[in-house]
């Protein structure tokens, strides 16, 4: 693949020149990548080809070994954030109420007791919220405990939202509004995601993109585009072109995969 020199139009982050390696073996050399803005990318590939570290290193929470990334020009630390981990058993403070975790950010960011009531206020009429929120994480669904990581990491209105394995613990219903949920933040707020996905359906359902990479040492094997129109339904699961780029995306994980 031609190394792109400038960013595409419409991107946000740019990498280039992205080395990483673990104990001398290389997982990444020289990879240039543009994600663009606005619009959800989910990372899909063979085990260990690294999908979680290369967000990892987007987000800045594994350094890289050489290379820039950048956000519309910007520095991560110029840049705002939000996160939603792997596993939503270990993301939440079990010692804070579902609202407090909410609010953290928030009031980590100085912002006023009003200002913070408002917009988590804000944030459980979008996630259309029913329980309650004073609750604490061990006395919640594993769906709502999600739900609520979801939240967290929108409160303090990210330019760009990453997502590791966000269905992966849940049940076929939640995994539904989640996806519903989601798409509509990403319409709301027009928030750049980035989602690492283990299920191929996942991958493509909720992308505009789907960034399909090798094995080790990875490269990107194709990005494929995927434009039905948004809000997407659980209906749109039979739609032809989602059957068509569901197809052709497995098409290119097996070459991958036999090598
Ligand atoms: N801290 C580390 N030290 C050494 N090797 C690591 C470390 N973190 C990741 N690796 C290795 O780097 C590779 C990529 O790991 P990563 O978790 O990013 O892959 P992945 O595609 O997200 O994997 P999976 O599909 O299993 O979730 C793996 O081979 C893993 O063993």
């Amino acid at each position: 693949m031609k190394k792109p020199d400038y960013p595409q139009p419409n991107t946000h982050v740019t990498i280039r020149g992205l080395d990483k390696s673990f104990a001398g073996q290389p997982l990444y050399q020289d990879l240039n990548l543009d994600l663009p803005k606005g619009k959800i990318v989910s990372i899909f590939g063979p085990n260990g080809c690294g999908k979680s570290t290369l967000m990892n290193m987007i987000a800045g929470l594994i350094p890289i070994d050489r290379g820039q990334i950048l956000f519309d020009g910007k520095t991560l630390a110029e840049t705002k954030i939000g996160y939603v981990f792997q596993n939503y058993r270990d993301a939440l403070f079990p010692w804070l109420t579902a609202w407090h975790n909410i609010a953290y950010p928030l009031k980590r960011q100085g912002i006023k007791a009003a200002a913070v009531k408002q917009r988590v206020a804000e944030l459980a009429a979008m996630f259309d919220i029913r329980f309650d929120l004073q609750r604490y994480p061990y006395e919640l669904s594993g769906g709502q405990q999600q739900t609520v990581c979801i939240m967290r990491a929108l409160a303090t209105q990210p330019e760009v939202m990453f997502l590791d394995e966000p269905f992966s613990a849940l049940d076929f219903e939640m995994t539904l509004f989640i996806r519903d949920k989601l798409q509509q933040v990403q319409l709301a707020t027009g928030v750049t995601m980035l989602i690492v996905s283990h299920d191929l359906e996942d991958a493509v359902f909720l992308a505009d993109e789907i960034l399909l990479l090798t094995r080790r040492p990875t490269r990107v094997a194709e990005i494929v585009p995927f434009v039905l129109p948004r809000p997407r339904t659980a209906e749109m699961m039979s739609h032809p072109e989602f059957v068509r780029v569901k197809a052709h995306t497995l098409a290119v994980f097996k070459r991958e995969m036999a090598g």
